[in-house]
């Protein structure tokens, strides 16, 4: 399915949406009740990682397909692991066989664990056969993908002797570390986060626990950057809070001087995304290694704009859904854009004209159809294998059409 995007020809009115639960929460809540099932979630993802994590953890043999989904392939290699008597074939899709889990293999294997490579070393699909891990000290490079990382956190209290971890080199994605943990002591398990060393207690049990889970900041994006290339659209999006587990909230921070501000509307957990029409008068700089999945969001609204930006931090984009770095330079090219990647940045050249009737490639990546949709309020665009969203945010096209945006589906 493709679709073509214009602006829509009725005034832009306040608009109110409920976006799905967080990706990223939902998946590592995922995980912790399968280890503990008295814990009860509530406003959970309805993203397609999200639904194949569900399905993954009802299995313990034969093969488990994970597709797209980078959260699950990672936590389900540890899950399974240390889940004595599983014994499954781990693999994803095409692009999932080329993003690399070595470092997290190599980490279980000094625990014990057995797995082996089934096709290519270092890369899924993955030979598990679990068991009873009785070692608890081992060690992981941390600047490839703080994925690893949770994953290792997330079974570690499982583990009848718990977690001593050591991290090796400069910590990505951080404050995805900080959520795993953070949903950790929710639970009350007990962990000390020490230099570049975590401990994790093992903890048989937990009280019966019921945790909501935010809507997805990541999502929340698409709607910042569509303020910001609209007229005038005023957007209130529910189930979001000042003080997020996600990275993601300091859009409410990075989008300011691209003209969107964010009211917290405290008594309903609610946001608004409102016009403060204070656009950087320069090129707009931000180092993105806290919040790698918004960057493609960033670099569109900048080129809608009209403004020239240097997005750095962004090592970790080659390896997700696609080389998102490439593909951006790809299709904002299409578009009329003046830009130039290196291996962790990308920098855009200030320009006014932006092509019309354009059809953006999304390479399997979700996050190239939604972070270009927006643009529609500055010119008339298609974007191609549109169904792409439903990997993080299913109802993305029909939500769209809410603020504002005509959306046609063709085949
Ligand atoms: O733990 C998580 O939920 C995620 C961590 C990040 O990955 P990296 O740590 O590989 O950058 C992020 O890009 C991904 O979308 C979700
Ligand atoms: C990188 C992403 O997901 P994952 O790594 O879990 O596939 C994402 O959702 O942008």
């Amino acid at each position: 399915m493709k679709v073509l995007l214009n602006a829509s020809k009725q005034p832009a009115v306040p608009t109110t949406l409920a976006i799905t639960g967080s990706k990223s929460e939902t998946n590592r809540l995922l995980l912790l009740q399968a280890l503990y099932p008295n814990l009860k979630i509530k406003n959970t993802s309805a993203s397609d990682d999200s639904k194949v994590l569900t399905k993954a953890l009802t299995i313990k043999s034969g093969t488990v397909d994970v597709h797209h989904a980078g959260t699950a392939m990672r936590f389900l290699t540890a899950y399974f692991t240390a889940l004595p008597g599983s014994e499954v074939v781990l693999t994803g899709s095409e692009r999932m066989q080329q993003r690399p889990i070595g470092v997290l293999v190599d980490a279980l294997r000094k625990l014990g664990g057995s797995i082996s490579y089934v096709k290519k070393e270092g890369y899924p699909p993955l030979k598990i056969s679990g068991k009873n891990l009785q070692k608890n000290v081992t060690t992981l490079r941390a600047d490839v993908s703080s994925q690893f990382i949770s994953a290792l956190l997330l079974m570690a209290p499982a583990l009848p002797n718990g977690l001593s971890l050591s991290l090796l080199g400069t910590i990505t994605s951080k404050p995805y570390l900080d959520m795993t943990l953070d949903l950790l002591a929710a639970l009350d398990v007990a962990y000390r986060f020490e230099g570049n060393s975590i401990t994790i207690s093992h903890k048989p049990t937990i009280q019966d626990t019921t945790i909501v889970v935010e809507s997805d900041w990541s999502s929340a994006s698409y709607f910042y950057s569509a303020v910001a290339l609209s007229d005038s659209l005023e957007i209130t999006l529910t189930s979001y809070k000042a003080e997020s587990l996600q990275g993601d909230g300091a859009l409410n921070k990075l989008y300011k001087s691209l003209g969107v501000s964010t009211r917290f509307n405290s008594e309903n957990e609610s946001i608004t995304l409102f016009k403060n029409n204070s656009v950087v008068a320069t090129t707009y700089k931000a180092d993105l290694s806290n919040t790698p999945d918004i960057a493609q969001t960033i670099a569109v609204t900048c080129f809608g704009l009209g403004i020239g930006c240097h997005l750095t931090g962004l090592h970790t984009l080659k390896i997700k859904e696609t080389d998102r770095l490439l593909a951006l330079q790809l299709e904002l090219r299409k578009l009329g854009a003046t830009v130039d990647i290196s291996e962790d940045s990308i920098q855009l050249e200030a320009t006014s004209a932006i092509l019309s009737d354009v059809a953006i490639k999304t390479y399997n990546d979700h996050r190239m159809a939604m972070a270009f949709a927006p643009l529609a309020f500055k010119t008339s665009l298609t974007i191609l294998d549109a169904e792409v969203v439903s990997k993080s945010f299913p109802t993305f096209w029909e939500d769209l059409q809410k603020v504002g945006i005509s959306v046609q589906k063709e085949a």
